[in-house]
């Protein structure tokens, strides 16, 4: 029998809904109680820092941005927590990544956008939520409305699957601000097509 329980808890959302402040508050404690820890991140989010997890309201926590999730089996060790940002942007190797360190006796805690610009479940943060024993869903405020919002709408044209940003290229909307903002967009005429 494996002495240390380990265990997944995912933290979910769309952007600004307090994914990383919830990741950052846990690991925090974690480091209070003296337990080793360990956090990483994607390399590719550059967004306010290359090292930092770093949360809308500028709080932080030291991280190692890795290219792939498979490098936390090394890197990892046996500590007694794994903390995980921006889970997304990996590839589905993430889930069996977590389901490992969780078997050795690690608590992975993930925290990551559950669904794309489009509403669509964003890369392997489904699979995860399945694996986990810890869900929390967490919620941002929609800017159109002031309702509690589960969308990430994105007010730039791109149409690629990553593109990272802030306030710059997306708000946090309710479904219903997030759908008429999304018809808007496909009634909206092309920039081609309004130069004619
Ligand atoms: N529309 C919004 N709804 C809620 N919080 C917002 C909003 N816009 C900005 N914020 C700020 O974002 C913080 C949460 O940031 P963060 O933890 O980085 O979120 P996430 O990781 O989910 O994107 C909030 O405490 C608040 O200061
Ligand atoms: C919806 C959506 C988001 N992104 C990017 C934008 C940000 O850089 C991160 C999310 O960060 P947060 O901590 O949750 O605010 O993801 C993206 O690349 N594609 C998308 O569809
Ligand atoms: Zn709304």
């Amino acid at each position: 029998m494996n002495a240390r329980r380990g265990w997944i808890e995912v933290v979910c959302g769309s952007m600004f809904s307090g994914k990383t402040e919830e990741l950052i508050r846990r690991l925090n404690r974690a480091k209070i109680a003296r337990q080793r820890v360990e956090i990483f991140k994607p390399a590719l989010d550059t967004r306010y820092h290359e090292l930092d997890v770093v949360s809308h309201n500028a709080n932080s926590i030291r991280s190692t941005p890795i290219p792939i999730a498979q490098e936390m089996l090394l890197l990892a060790g046996s500590c007694d927590v794994v903390g995980v940002d921006e889970a997304q942007f990996f590839d589905e190797s993430l889930v069996d990544v977590c389901v490992q360190l969780a078997n050795r006796g690690s608590r992975v805690i993930v925290a990551g956008l559950d669904m794309d610009f489009l509403g669509k479940p964003f890369g392997p943060m489904p699979a995860l939520m399945a694996v986990a024993e810890y869900v929390t869903k967490v919620h941002a405020v929609c800017v159109c409305c002031g309702e509690i919002a589960s969308y990430s709408f994105r007010i730039t044209a791109s149409e690629s699957k990553i593109l990272l940003g802030e306030t710059d290229s997306y708000e946090a909307r309710c479904r219903p601000c997030f759908l008429d903002g999304m018809r808007e967009k496909n009634t909206e005429p092309t920039s081609a097509a309004a130069k004619h």
